[in-house]
């Protein structure tokens, strides 16, 4: 059996990678990122830490590298694949969707069942897929298309965490993971029969499972990073067991909860469990994980529909202020990590045109809307009383 993997990243290779090892698959990665495909091809392995246990751990072997631009190559190995994952980072899924059309557009579509399956923070992530590529393919392979390809969403739960300068240097290619297995998918669009890969599930009951890790995980998480920044913590774990955050977090899945309680449906007891597990995993001491690689990419974080900005506007929807996610936001909006390219642009963008001009173009609040006000005046006051206060 072949699978063929879009990324080579942290997820790609320290999840994807490692179950489809276990499950004995030859294995395609793709990456833009031309020296990481260099090295994974030279080093013919690759070594999984699973942290806290290192019986666990896998020289990951059994596969090649190609490079995003060397589409033939890639066409070979994706008409010959039993199964594709697609794990690089949502905004590149449109990229993704685009080659895979060029690919059927030259090579048609085998009368034979086949799965994309998105490992993906990205809200509709499958859609989102599946438009890119319906979008460029030719329309006489629309019904096969619809008839034989199924796009998937799979929600990721492992952590796959960013190593120090030290671990990396020592190891390139190698990840650091959490110690957890469960890869459940959606099985609504799933063609053919499931396969038997390690730890995957499909999942009949899926419904917004995505949305509810998401802006439970992602969002507490976003309140951790960006609390913890500008406190001056190294580690989620530091941070996350602080008192200073340990206090806003009280408040902060008291709020998720009852946002996603209400836009979800969900059981109010099932989603207590569900965020203490998020906070328990956040405070794990033995994911040793960099708050600055949780804060990156603010400009991602602060998008309509992520994180932050989708479950503050359902709370409005329901009467709920969203107290702690509005101070989230504009504490993201402060997030100026030298290292981080995005971090570097917004700061830019807010020193160049103002808070308000951020909200509007990143995060496509309407200056009428509740929450753009909102966040205005808690930034306002942040910047006048200093953030240190707001931890008093
Ligand atoms: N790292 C984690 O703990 C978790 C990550 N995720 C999600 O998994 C996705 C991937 O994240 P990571 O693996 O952490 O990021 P990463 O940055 O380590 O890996 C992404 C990889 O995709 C490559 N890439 C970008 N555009 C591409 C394209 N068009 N075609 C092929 N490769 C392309 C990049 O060069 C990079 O190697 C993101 O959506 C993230 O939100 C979800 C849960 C946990
Ligand atoms: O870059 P993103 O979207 O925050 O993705 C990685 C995140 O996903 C998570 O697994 C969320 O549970 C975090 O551990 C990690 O910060």
């Amino acid at each position: 059996m072949k699978a063929i993997v879009f990324g080579a990243g942290k997820i790609a290779r320290g999840f994807i990678g490692q179950l489809l090892y276990l499950s004995n698959y030859e294995i395609v990665f793709v990456d833009v990122s031309k020296d990481l495909v260099h090295k994974l091809n030279e080093d013919k392995s690759y070594h999984v830490h699973v942290l806290g246990d290192s019986s666990l751990d896998n020289d990951v072997t059994n596969y090649k590298a190609l490079t995003f631009d060397d589409e033939a190559s890639i066409a070979k190995e994706l008409v010959t694949s039993d199964i594709s994952f697609v794990a690089v980072g949502g905004q590149n899924l449109g990229s993704v969707g685009k080659l895979v059309a060029s690919i059927y557009n030259k090579n048609g579509i085998e009368e034979k069942p086949f799965n994309f399956i998105t490992c993906e923070n990205w809200k509709d992530a499958g859609k989102a897929l599946y438009d890119s590529i319906k979008q460029e393919l030719k329309k006489d392979l629309h019904n096969d298309f619809d008839n034989y390809i199924g796009i998937n969403e799979a929600v990721i739960m492992r952590t796959a965490t960013q190593p120090s300068e030290e671990l990396s240097e020592a190891d390139p290619t190698g990840v650091w993971v959490q110690n957890y297995w469960y890869l459940p998918v959606d099985s609504k669009n799933f063609k053919g029969s499931i396969p038997a890969i390690h730890s995957m599930k499909l999942i009949d009951d899926f419904g917004n499972f995505l949305q509810q890790k998401m802006y439970t995980n992602n969002t507490s998480n976003a309140v951790i990073a960006y609390n913890g920044y500008l406190l001056g913590y190294n580690l989620i774990a530091e941070a996350t067991n602080s008192p200073e955050i340990s206090k806003l977090l009280d408040k902060a899945y008291k709020e998720i909860n009852s946002i996603l309680i209400m836009e979800l449906n969900l059981d109010p007891e099932k989603q207590e469990e569900f965020a203490k597990k998020a906070r328990a995993k956040y405070g794990d001491w033995e994911i040793v994980d960099r708050i600055i690689r949780h804060g990156k990419d603010p400009l991602r974080k602060l998008g309509p529909e992520d994180r932050l900005i989708a479950p503050a506007r359902m709370a409005y929807r329901y009467n709920i202020y969203p107290e702690i996610i509005i101070d989230t936001i504009a504490k993201a909006i402060m997030f100026d990590e030298k290292s981080d390219e995005a971090a570097q642009k917004l700061q830019e963008m807010r020193k160049d045109n103002g808070v308000e001009y951020v909200l509007q173009t990143v995060s496509k609040l309407n200056p009428k809307e509740p929450l753009y006000q909102d966040v205005i005046q808690r930034y306002n006051e942040l910047m006048e009383k200093g953030v240190e206060k707001s931890y008093e």
